[in-house]
């Protein structure tokens, strides 16, 4: 699986964000996106995983034997997550399982039992996502991701509102999906740290 960025650029009113990002990104790769705040990590982040469309240039979704998947099928491949990607909030987590369950975006077969074993926490509370504190909702955002089968895993500030011990369990998890082709946005260090390539969108902007 890789991804193809030819020429790419986004430019909101009169502003240009980014110009003329090139690459191809590649299955078992992570690539970190960095730039202060404002930048266009974000908005990059988006474009390559095909949730929104460049001013300028293409992105294209290829299979490892070369064959381009279509435009309209490239939302299949791709597990987000993000502050400004909301999961249900009226939901239980059975709920959101069973919902996530019918979408294709986390396996048919695991149960709430697992999930709940997979986050960590103790089982049996049927209370709604919203009751949730706000580290707990970033960090099932962030296990239904993980637990997607989909083989782009795009994160935007992963570890935002997570204790410590959260932020080693994402590490760990994160670490269990190294096959996939991973982005993570970031002006986090720690996050930084895990991907082996970095994108500074400063480079694009002339
Ligand atoms: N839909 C939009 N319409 C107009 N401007 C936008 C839109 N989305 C983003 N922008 C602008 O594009 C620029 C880049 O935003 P973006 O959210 O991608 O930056 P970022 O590097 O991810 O920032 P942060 O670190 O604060 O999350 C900002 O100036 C932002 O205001």
């Amino acid at each position: 699986m890789k991804i193809i960025a030819t020429g790419v650029e986004k430019k909101f009113r009169k502003e240009w964000i980014f110009k003329n990002v090139h690459g191809t990104f590649s299955a078992g790769h992570a690539y970190a996106l960095v730039g202060p705040n404002g930048t266009g990590k974000s908005t990059l982040l988006k474009i390559l995983a095909q949730f929104s469309l460049p001013t300028h240039g293409q992105v294209e979704f290829v299979h490892a034997d070369g064959t381009a998947i279509s435009i309209h099928e490239a939302h299949q491949y791709v597990a987000y997550a993000a502050p400004y990607v909301d999961v249900i909030e009226e939901f239980t987590l059975s709920e959101l399982i069973e919902f996530l369950q019918k979408l294709g975006f986390i396996p048919a077969d695991l149960t709430l039992l697992g999930f709940e074993k997979y986050m960590e926490l103790s089982p049996g509370k049927a209370k709604l996502i919203k009751n949730y504190s706000s580290g707990m909702r970033q960090k099932i955002k962030l296990a239904c991701a993980l637990l997607s089968p989909r083989p782009i895993l795009c994160l935007d500030e992963p570890t935002s509102n997570l204790d410590e011990k959260a932020k080693q369990w994402f590490i760990a998890k994160l670490n269990e999906n190294r096959a996939k082709l991973i982005f993570i946005a970031s002006n986090e260090a720690l996050e930084i740290a895990l991907c082996e390539h970095q994108i500074a969108i400063t480079d694009y902007k002339n």
